[in-house]
């Protein structure tokens, strides 16, 4: 498949590395400060795009992809307030759009336990929860995507619950995400339910960034012959 890369970061080299094992062929790559590519015969022959940038740049980033008609991929957290924009595009304009706040088979597994969990503890409310994540000290966003993610999922799955919020613990009705930025590394995600009795811990760790560059390439294999807004449910059949 001709793959173009929008941000050359941590993520695009990663994903480069992966997509050229898997016999692809990165027809053009596009960083900070080179939006003339877009218009470029080389990013247009891209069967799709693949986006890791920042959260600022991401929409303008897919509107100049769907200008010229290449289906994205993208995996850049911190945009999600202009979701229903993008999912209008899909609709009305006939664009293809992957998303993933993130793309590791690890996590999504991760996801569909921590939703299990809090259906099984909407039953028992002498159990609290909070949640934890740590990523390297670059991060721009906090909380992480797939924090959000799973705090999404406990939400809509615990029932007692109404909102999250950010490194502030007190309030009963609001899930605590705390964040931690250290270092290097890839990401650690736990849900932690807690009674005067005991506590249970769910982790992911991201070992490297290699899992979500592979999930990224899996779903620009997934798009091809595809419209519409697609997702991690398109492509696992994993979420209850
Ligand atoms: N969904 C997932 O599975 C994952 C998501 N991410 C997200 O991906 C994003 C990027 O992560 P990293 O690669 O680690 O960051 P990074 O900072 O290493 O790379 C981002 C690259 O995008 C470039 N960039 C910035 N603005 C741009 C623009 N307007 N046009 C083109 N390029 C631009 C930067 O110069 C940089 O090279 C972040 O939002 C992060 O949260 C990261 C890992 C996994
Ligand atoms: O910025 C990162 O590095 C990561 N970002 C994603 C997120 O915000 O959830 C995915 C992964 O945790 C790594």
């Amino acid at each position: 498949m001709k793959i173009a890369l929008i941000g050359y970061g941590k993520m695009g080299h990663e994903i480069e590395k992966i997509a050229l094992q898997r016999g692809h062929e990165i027809v053009c790559t596009i960083d900070l400060n080179e939006t003339g590519k877009f218009d470029s015969p080389e990013f247009r022959s891209a069967e799709a795009a693949i986006e890791f940038t920042s959260p600022e740049s991401a929409l303008q980033n897919y509107r100049r992809a769907f200008a010229a008609n290449v289906p994205v991929v993208s995996g850049t957290t911190g945009w999600l307030e202009h979701l229903n924009e993008i999912k209008a595009a899909c609709k009305n304009e006939g664009q293809t759009f992957f998303y993933a706040s993130n793309f590791s088979l690890g996590v999504n597994i991760f996801y569909a336990l921590s939703n299990y969990l809090a259906k099984i503890m909407s039953q028992f409310p002498d159990y609290d929860v909070r949640m934890e994540e740590t990523h390297h000290i670059h991060k721009l966003d906090a909380p992480s995507g797939t924090a959000i993610t799973l705090a999404e999922g406990i939400l809509e799955n615990l029932g007692r619950k109404e909102t999250w919020s950010l490194n502030k613990a007190g309030n009963e009705n609001e899930l605590e995400i705390k964040v931690f930025r250290e270092g290097e590394v890839p990401g650690i995600h736990t849900v932690i339910y807690e009674s005067e009795a005991d506590s249970i811990r769910i982790t992911h760790d991201a070992k490297s960034r290699k899992g979500f560059a592979l999930g990224a390439v899996l779903a620009a294999e997934f798009t091809k012959g595809k419209k519409g807004f697609l997702g991690m449910k398109d492509m696992l059949n994993l979420h209850p």
